[in-house]
């Protein structure tokens, strides 16, 4: 059941469940504030994925997103932990006018073999509104007490 969002009104966005992804559930908020939906894996077979290795996992999901927004495809924090799993494209980008299936790529950073089963919750989506911007091209910008110190100026905790 998706839970709804405490004093929120959802954005509604227009989903297809491809054939291969029927009898799977469309991408829910685990808890009352969660920020992620969880997106599940809908391949037709288990993947196994060796450490080291990389493989796009489909999610059956073709979406558009509303104007002015888009969707970012993040890892979960406890694949990460517990197993290496990591989205080396993190956070992915899921544009607004693209109408394909949703794809997660997934890495595995860990030392042992990681089966990605049907159905299994692989990465989690997070709406997010976009900015656009117009180029004022000029000579010279405002100084700051930054000014092009960066990378580590200010220090960085290690001895
Ligand atoms: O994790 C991801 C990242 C991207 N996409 C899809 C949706 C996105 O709108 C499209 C293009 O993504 P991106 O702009 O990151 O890819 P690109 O390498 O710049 O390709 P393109 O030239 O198609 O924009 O691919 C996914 O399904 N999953």
């Amino acid at each position: 059941m998706p839970v709804p969002h405490a004093g929120k009104t959802p954005l509604t966005v227009r989903v297809v469940r491809l054939p291969h992804a029927a009898d799977l559930p469309l991408p829910t908020y685990a808890t009352k504030g969660a920020a992620g939906l969880d997106l599940v894996a809908a391949v037709t077979e288990p993947v196994l994925l060796a450490p080291g290795e990389r493989v796009l996992v489909p999610t059956g999901l073709r979406i558009a997103l509303p104007e002015g927004y888009e969707l970012q495809v993040r890892p979960r924090s406890g694949l990460a932990l517990k197993h290496g799993i990591i989205l080396p494209n993190s956070p992915g980008t899921i544009d607004e006018d693209y109408r394909g299936e949703l794809g997660v790529i997934m890495l595995n950073t860990g030392n042992d073999l990681f089966r990605i089963e049907r159905g299994a919750r692989i990465a989690q989506g997070v709406i997010a509104p976009v900015e656009r911007i117009e180029w004022d091209e000029c000579a010279t910008l405002d100084e700051t007490a930054r000014g092009e110190g960066g990378f580590g100026s200010t220090g960085t905790g290690v001895p």
